[in-house]
Formats: C-alpha cells, sequence, structure tokens
C-alpha cells in the first residue's frame, strides 16, 4: 500500500448504530427541487429533452439570467405535512433533500450568498420545513449538496493560474461555511450526500474533501457521508489509491445496479443506489412523454435488486414549482406503499443472503430468515432454489403464512410450489432454513 494523507479514514464497514440506522431504512426518496423546477424543461419556447435539473447547461443560460427565476419561485401549494404523509404512505425510511444543486440555489436561507430561498416571494426556510415535518413522521432526513456551484463566481472547473487558485480558495471556504451553516442550523440531519464533485479542481484538492469528512463527523457524530465526496491525494474518487472505499458507501450506483452474479463484490461494502422514474429526469420535467417511465413493478424491482445485494435504493421525486407533485409521482409512491406495507419484512433491515441468483426474483435476508421475492413466474410452476453447502430448507411460506411445498430435488437443489392462485403482483415466500454447524457433505457429485 502507498502512504496517503487523504486516503480512506477507516477500513471496512461501520457498525456503530447510526451506520447500522442507515443500512437497515434500505429505502429512501430524492427530492430534487429548485428553480428548474419552474421552466420544467422547456426555456424560450424549446423544450430540451435532456435531464431538468440542467437545463440552464442545455439553453446556455447566463447565471445572472437563470437566477431571475427567484422572482418566481413561490410555491404556494407547499405542505411540509403532506410531503411528509406521502413519504410515509410510501414506506421510504428517509428522504434526501438537495439543499444546493449545480444551479446554486439555496432551499435554506443561507447568509452567505443571496441565491437562497429567503430572496424570493416565498421568503420563509423550506428546508427547516421539511426537516421538521419528515422528522415528525420518523423519517430521516439526509442533505443532497452540490459542491459545484454554476452561480459563484469563484467556482472553478480546474485551477490552473494563481487567479484560479485563489478564487477556489475562496469558493471551498464558502463551501465550508454552508456546510457549518447546514450541520449547525439542522442537526438532526443524518447524512450529507456530495454531488458535483468530479472536476479536476476537487479532484487537485483532496485534501479539501477529507477535510469536510472530517468537519462534519466532528460537528454531527455519526453522521454519514457518501464516498462521491472523496478525492484522495492523488486525485482518485470513491476508492482511493490503496482500493479503499472512502467516506462511509459507496454512491456510484446512479440510474444503474451492480449485476446479481459479476458484481458480487459490492456485497462487501455499504453502498446506496438512486434512480429516477423517467430515463433521466431529477428536476421536475414538464413532458414525461419524451422517454420512458417506470412502472411501480419496475421500480419495486429496483429496489429488492439493490437491497439483495446488500445496497441501499432511492427512489426520485422532482415536485413542481408550484409545490405540489405530478399524478404519475403521486401514484407511485401509493403503489410502492401499498406493496410495502404487506411486504416490507423483505426489505427493511434486510441484506445480501449469500445464495446464487435465479430467474425468478432475488433472495434478500435477515438473520436465518430468507426470503425469496418472486418478479417471474416459471412455466414450470416451481421456483428452483440452491443453497449453499450443508444449508436446508425445512420450509416455505408465503408472507400471509399459507405454506408452500418444498421438495428436495438435488443435492443442496429444492422445488418451492408457485403460490396455487396467481398473486397477480410480485410476491415474497419466506425460507426457514437450517444451516450445518460444520459442512457435512452428504452427496458427491457423480465421478465422470
Ligand atoms: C453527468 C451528470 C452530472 C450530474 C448529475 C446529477 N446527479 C444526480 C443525482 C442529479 O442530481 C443529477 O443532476 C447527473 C449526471
Amino acid at each position: 500500500e502507498i502512504p496517503l494523507n487523504y486516503g480512506a479514514d477507516r477500513l471496512g464497514k461501520r457498525y456503530d448504530a447510526d451506520m447500522q440506522k442507515f443500512r437497515d431504512n434500505r429505502l429512501g426518496a430524492f427530492i430534487h427541487w429548485g428553480l428548474y423546477a419552474i421552466p420544467g424543461g422547456e426555456w424560450n419556447g424549446k423544450v430540451y429533452p435532456g435531464a431538468a435539473e440542467w437545463l440552464k447547461s442545455w439553453a446556455k443560460v447566463p447565471s445572472g439570467e437563470w437566477l431571475e427565476l427567484m422572482k418566481q419561485w413561490n410555491p404556494t401549494k407547499f405542505d411540509a405535512r403532506k410531503w411528509a404523509k406521502m413519504a410515509k404512505e410510501m414506506g421510504v425510511r428517509y428522504v434526501k433533500i438537495t439543499t444546493k444543486h449545480h444551479e446554486g440555489f439555496c432551499l435554506w436561507p443561507s447568509k452567505y450568498t443571496e441565491n437562497t430561498v429567503a430572496n424570493t416571494p416565498y421568503k420563509k426556510d423550506l428546508l427547516g420545513e421539511m426537516v421538521k415535518a419528515y422528522n415528525d413522521e420518523g423519517i430521516d432526513v439526509h442533505f443532497y449538496f452540490s459542491v459545484m456551484d454554476w452561480s459563484h463566481p469563484d467556482w472553478r472547473y480546474d485551477v490552473k493560474t494563481p487567479e484560479d487558485s485563489a478564487a477556489f480558495s475562496r469558493f471551498l471556504t464558502f463551501t465550508d461555511n454552508q456546510l457549518k451553516e447546514l450541520a449547525t442550523l439542522y442537526p438532526t440531519v443524518k447524512d450529507f450526500w456530495f454531488d458535483g464533485t468530479w472536476d479536476a479542481s476537487i479532484k487537485k484538492n483532496g485534501w479539501w474533501t477529507s477535510h469536510v469528512e472530517r468537519m462534519l463527523k466532528e460537528m454531527l457524530p455519526g453522521v454519514t457521508i457518501n464516498s462521491r465526496l472523496r478525492a484522495d491525494d492523488y486525485g482518485k474518487r470513491h476508492f482511493d489509491s490503496n482500493g479503499h472505499l472512502m467516506g462511509d458507501y459507496e454512491s456510484g450506483y446512479e440510474r444503474r445496479l451492480p449485476d446479481p452474479v459479476k458484481d458480487l463484490k459490492v456485497t462487501r461494502w455499504d453502498w446506496e443506489a438512486c434512480m429516477t422514474v423517467p430515463e433521466n429526469q431529477w428536476g421536475y420535467h414538464k413532458d414525461w412523454s419524451l422517454s420512458y417511465v417506470k412502472t411501480p413493478v419496475e421500480v419495486l424491482e429496483r429496489i429488492v435488486h439493490a437491497v439483495s445485494m446488500g445496497g441501499n435504493m432511492v427512489v426520485n421525486f422532482g415536485p413542481q414549482a408550484d409545490g405540489d407533485f405530478r399524478s404519475e409521482e403521486k401514484e407511485l409512491a401509493k403503489s410502492i406503499g401499498a406493496w410495502m406495507k404487506k411486504n416490507g419484512q423483505c426489505i427493511y433491515g434486510c441484506d445480501y443472503a449469500g445464495w446464487e441468483k435465479q430467474p425468478w426474483g432475488y433472495y434478500t435476508r435477515k438473520g436465518s430468515d430468507v426470503y425469496m421475492v418472486v418478479f417471474n413466474c416459471p412455466y414450470s410452476k416451481h421456483l428452483t432454489v440452491k443453497t449453499p453447502k450443508g444449508t436446508q430448507v425445512v420450509k416455505a411460506a408465503l408472507l400471509n403464512r399459507k405454506s408452500v411445498k418444498v421438495v428436495e430435488t438435488a443435492r443442496n437443489e429444492y422445488n418451492v410450489d408457485m403460490p396455487a392462485q396467481e398473486p397477480g403482483e410480485p410476491f415474497v415466500i419466506k425460507l426457514q432454513i437450517k444451516e450445518a454447524a460444520g459442512v457435512v457433505d452428504k452427496y458427491r457429485d457423480a465421478l465422470t
């Protein structure tokens, strides 16, 4: 290993109560809300199909002109308690809120910039209202924070000249001040999810990313920090130059998931994925017909897929400028919530089972309870289960307790019957297993 000053602060997973809660939460929601919700993907009469929160970039809008949108920021339909009820009904255990996205508009009344909700017709502290409402519903609040700030004169994509260095040093101080402000004003925050940290300017200042992690953990003991913040002494990101994960969980799975067979390495560390419901829209876009929109079952499959590999999943919501949600998102929250109410025990507090992936769906596990979450029903009417050496399936039952037949078909191989009547939606079978202490290998493969 090479010596590093700004590499991983810790080797291996955290097992303290705060990290265990982060892990047990498993299902979260993203809230992407900012000035971009006002134009909703359209600028000067042209609709841009790209991500709506990047409209400033697609339409090449100068910062001054973009920030004019602040004059229109007045979400009259915003009701934090309603938002929190919607999250509760969906069954999310935490919500990640964009405190400031790349555009530089702050949902809290920061005293380090004019670009905040305080200088809009709405005036009030939106972030504070949200934090209180979610916490009152027992939902943890995580802060998304974009380091890249398109509206700050001292932001630099790279640092090449002495002027760049002076400006970027001011920018890092500004950012430190905003982060300290967030940690001080909203001390119940449980996590910081950094974005906008891929540019050379940050990679050349790995020390600062290490300082931010340590500063926030000093101010808020137990807080979790995503790997995306971090760059080491050599600009290596997420995993340091010795291959160790920086931060507390890997945060690279954005709109994609690790392969359940080829990418089992991810089960060695904590990780959190995030996903959009359309192909690629985080902020509100007025026209969702421009890309495929995932059905609730497709969203659910991604949630289960993540948990089956020991990860969390954060499903994105892009509220409208008026503070209400579009109907597709309200329906999605209801639909996922209905399923979670019946089947949540295969998600919350669950982890990677360590069993061989099967075509019918995914395993999750909590202690000695192994869950089969079935998305694909086979014509054979049997669900193949292959257990590790020394592990037997003793019983199987649908979560509503109706048992299903289990027949041992070969060494460590079973046919678990499909339920008698078609469930009509993804369903869960809970397995009772028996794990031999020493691994006794009763059968042997034929000698060929
Ligand atoms: C290339 C690219 C940069 C930033 C992003 C941001 N990360 C997501 C979590 C959203 O905030 C998106 O704007 C997405 C793609």
